[in-house]
């Protein structure tokens, strides 16, 4: 059975992996040092699991190990359990989704949670279910959300003092971004949060007022249908108990729709949407946010992970790279702005980030208003840096407690991107806009960074022709793991860089790596399988990288005892 305890230490019981992030944190930093720089080269694969059939592509799970049972999530909402010495299934659930179902980036789930005998995983019809971990029986069930509006779910839970909490998915199509917590034994609601100003939560099946804003930054009715999907899931900072969820995009794109605020007077920041929040778990109350793009109109989803870590200073810090390419770190007791930094090489939509953490914005490089056209139908194009899929988009970040430093997977491309006219039809793409992605660089996308967070200073890059979709792991061993749509599994130095292995997965990466120690022996795990958002939406970038086969392989890999040594 898996307790708070075992979910609260999952960074330092290293025989187990049972929350995604290796550690609510989300460092995905391993206290392992058995494998290391000197013995890496003899690192090998211990044994493969295919995810059969037709469902192969878009592999972005977080593998999780307890009690000899490696579970993975593939994509289409399945669920395997894994003998983790022989590799062979032990038992698989389907959650067979319905036909109809609008996922704005492909058929992905990032992985699932482990607390008591269940495991829980959250399905693309926006359905949360909680299976028996022996068994892979279904206990409970329950909708998230309608995915007949619009609404789908792609993310990892969290579990945190007895509570299974989610968020959702589906700012394209103008649902409102929502963080729920559910008893996990029982699948009871406690309460839910939405994240756009103006909706109220409940808490205990009550209406719940707790948030005490209205729809002030939102003009007319627009925050009704204002986006903010919280679909990256989150993050748990135990010291000051607080949950930390991003919101995405506001909605519509068009952001001279949202320009305005209600009542008069007020601006058009559109709070929640593309800020971080602070959340109280006990009650659902939100404690602070912090908004990286007022008044986003690029898409840059405030999503991204924000990891808990303390800095070579003994400051207590949130670190989170933002897809608007800024580096933010803040204050872990308030959530107030500390320092940014770009982590991409050309920003062009903002000059830089002022005292209070706000952009100071290039309004030239606002896509234009459409009312503002000849023909009132198009508005002015313009390039803009980084692309909508981000200087960084959901692929999670790592820190080194080793090394103090973050290894952020980032990529250098940018946009042509205009604005349309658009109104909000239930269960339709509310976007008004069009965009098409354009490389920065001739010979590279992809860049992973090791980067300084008291300086914002980059230590190293390594770069990467394809854009970079995978997570990143970083060991006590020295290595930085993270692979490439090229296929390649990869470790680097941890100080320099360097490459120190690699091996060819067959397939693009998108997953997230895992190392644990068994009877040991360090083992490592990732999985492979090219797909999201990039082979559907990258335009002349996806042409580049569309012959890459799409897979559904999960790699194992140990360092044979006798090899430990070196
Ligand atoms: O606003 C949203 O609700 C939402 C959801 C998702 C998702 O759930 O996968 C993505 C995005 N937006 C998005 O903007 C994006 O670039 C993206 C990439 C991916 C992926 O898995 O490759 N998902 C999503
Ligand atoms: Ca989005």
């Amino acid at each position: 059975e898996v307790t708070e305890q075992d979910v609260a230490n999952d960074q330092t019981i290293t025989t187990q992996v049972v929350t995604n992030g290796m550690g609510r944190h989300l460092q995905r930093y391993s206290p392992l040092e058995t494998l290391n720089k000197e013995n890496v080269d003899n690192l090998v694969p211990a044994w493969a699991f295919s995810l059969g059939g037709e469902k192969q592509r878009g592999q972005e799970t977080q593998p999780l190990i307890y009690d000899g049972i490696m579970y993975i999530t593939g994509s289409y909402s399945r669920l395997f359990a894994i003998d983790v010495k022989t590799g062979k299934e032990i038992w698989q659930y389907d959650a067979r989704l319905p036909e109809g179902i609008l996922p704005c980036c492909d058929v992905v789930n990032r992985g699932a949670a482990i607390y008591g005998n269940n495991i829980y995983f959250g399905t693309l019809d926006a359905r949360i279910v909680a299976l028996d971990l022996k068994t892979g029986d279904v206990v409970w069930r329950d909708k998230i959300a309608d995915y007949k509006a619009g609404y789908s779910y792609t993310a990892a839970p969290l579990i945190v003092n007895g509570l299974v909490v989610t968020g959702n998915s589906g700012g394209e199509f103008g649902i409102v971004g929502e963080v729920q917590a559910r008893n996990a034994e029982t699948g009871e609601m406690v309460w839910t949060r939405p994240v756009i100003e103006g909706h109220m939560g409940t808490l205990n099946g009550e209406e719940s007022t707790m948030t005490g804003t209205l729809n002030a930054t939102w003009p007319g009715d627009l925050w009704k249908t204002g986006g903010g999907a919280t679909w990256l899931g989150g993050s748990y900072d135990a010291e000051t108990d607080t949950l930390v969820f991003g919101a995405g995009n506001p909605a519509p794109w068009n952001s001279w729709l949202r320009a305005a605020g209600n009542p008069e007077g007020t601006e058009g920041d559109n709070l929640y949407a593309a800020s971080r929040i602070g959340i109280d778990p006990a009650t659902g109350e939100i404690k602070w946010h912090f908004q990286t793009t007022p008044r986003e109109g690029w898409d840059y989803d405030g999503v991204n992970e924000v990891v808990a870590y303390t800095d070579r200073n003994g400051e207590k810090r949130y670190a989170t790279a933002d897809r608007n390419g800024y580096f933010y770190v803040l204050d872990r007791e308030t959530g107030d702005f500390v320092s940014a930094a770009p982590f991409v090489k050309d920003i062009s939509w903002a000059s830089g980030i002022d005292e209070n953490g706000r952009p100071i914005f290039v309004e030239e490089n606002r896509p234009g208003n459409p009312a503002e056209a000849a023909d009132g139908a198009k508005g002015e194009v313009i390039f803009a840096s980084p692309s909508f899929l981000g200087g960084k988009n959901w692929m999670p970040m790592a820190f080194s407690q080793r090394t103090g430093n973050f290894y952020v997977p980032s990529n250098e491309w940018g946009m042509d991107i205009w604005n349309e006219p658009i109104t909000y039809k239930k269960g339709a793409a509310y976007l008004g806009a069009g965009f098409t992605i354009k490389p920065n660089y001739e010979d590279h996308i992809g860049s992973l960074k090791a980067i300084d967070p008291e300086t914002g200073d980059w230590v190293w890059e390594y770069k990467n022709e394809a854009p970079l979709w995978s997570g990143v792991m970083t060991t006590a061993g020295g290595l930085v793991f993270f692979g490439t749509p090229e296929g390649e599994f990869i470790a680097l130095d941890d100080e320099t860089g360097e490459k120190l292995w690699s091996f060819q997965t067959g397939s693009g990466i998108v997953g997230q790596p895992i190392t644990w120690e068994q009877d040991g022996e360090q083992y490592v795990s990732v999985i492979s399988g090219w797909g999201g958002a990039v082979p559907l939406w990258g335009g002349e970038v996806a042409k580049k990288v569309n012959y890459l086969n799409q897979g559904g392989m999960l790699w194992t890999f140990k360092l044979p005892k006798q090899l430990a040594m070196k």
